[in-house]
């Protein structure tokens, strides 16, 4: 079964000592985006935004005076069974079909005012995640540590990790900064 690990593995080892990743090696880190994904479906960064009401609108039997301010929420779009089967279950293959409605994955919203940081975040993720999985055994130091909603999910004590280096997998000397509170 293809994990994280296997697939950046499988990216590190073509690599020489100290290589830089580059922008192909992180198109391929395809199974690792859809773990991403799955990650921000269900604990979703941003909880969605207000947009105007540019006409009077019904929706799902409610009427919409046009100016009225309207709250678009990623989470209950996200949970919802229509879009995602079993939405409570962790599984990133989800994202490997390709069944994914419009507007139905909106962790970065969607339409003109779209996210412009997207790929940005995308690449900072995958390499991050890479150095991370490849370069280090990381344990909790909490293992039940609750998540708290401060208008993000956030972990309620900062997600305490200690770090292992794992030498074993150690052919790129390039390690990502992790900065714990
Ligand atoms: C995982 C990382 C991120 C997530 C989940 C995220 C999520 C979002 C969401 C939900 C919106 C509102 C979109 C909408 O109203 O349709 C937004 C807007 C925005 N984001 Fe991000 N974002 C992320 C990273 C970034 C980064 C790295 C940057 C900049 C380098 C950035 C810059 C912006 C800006 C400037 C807007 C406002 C766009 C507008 O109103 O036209 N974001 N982001």
């Amino acid at each position: 079964m293809l994990s994280c690990f296997t697939e950046q593995v499988e990216i590190q080892k073509l690599k020489a000592p100290g290589e830089f990743l580059t922008w192909n090696d992180t198109q391929k880190m395809k199974y690792t985006w859809c773990v991403v994904c799955e990650v921000m479906r269900l604990s979703p960064p941003g909880h969605g935004g207000f947009r105007e009401a540019i006409a009077d609108f019904s929706y799902a039997g409610f009427t919409i005076p046009k100016g009225w301010k309207v709250f678009w929420s990623v989470h209950s779009t996200h949970k919802n069974p229509k879009y995602f089967r079993d939405p409570e279950k962790f599984d990133p293959s989800r994202f490997e079909r390709n069944g994914i409605e419009p507007y139905s994955f909106v962790p970065f919203g969607g339409g003109p005012r779209m996210c412009p940081g997207k790929e940005y975040a995308r690449l900072a993720i995958l390499v991050f995640m890479h150095n991370v999985v490849t370069q280090f055994r990381w344990e909790k130091v909490i293992q039940d540590e609750k998540i708290i909603y401060m208008s993000i999910p956030m972990p309620a004590c900062g997600l305490p990790i200690t770090l292992h280096p794992d030498h074993k997998n150690s052919v790129n000397v390039r390690v990502a900064q992790v900065n714990v509170p």
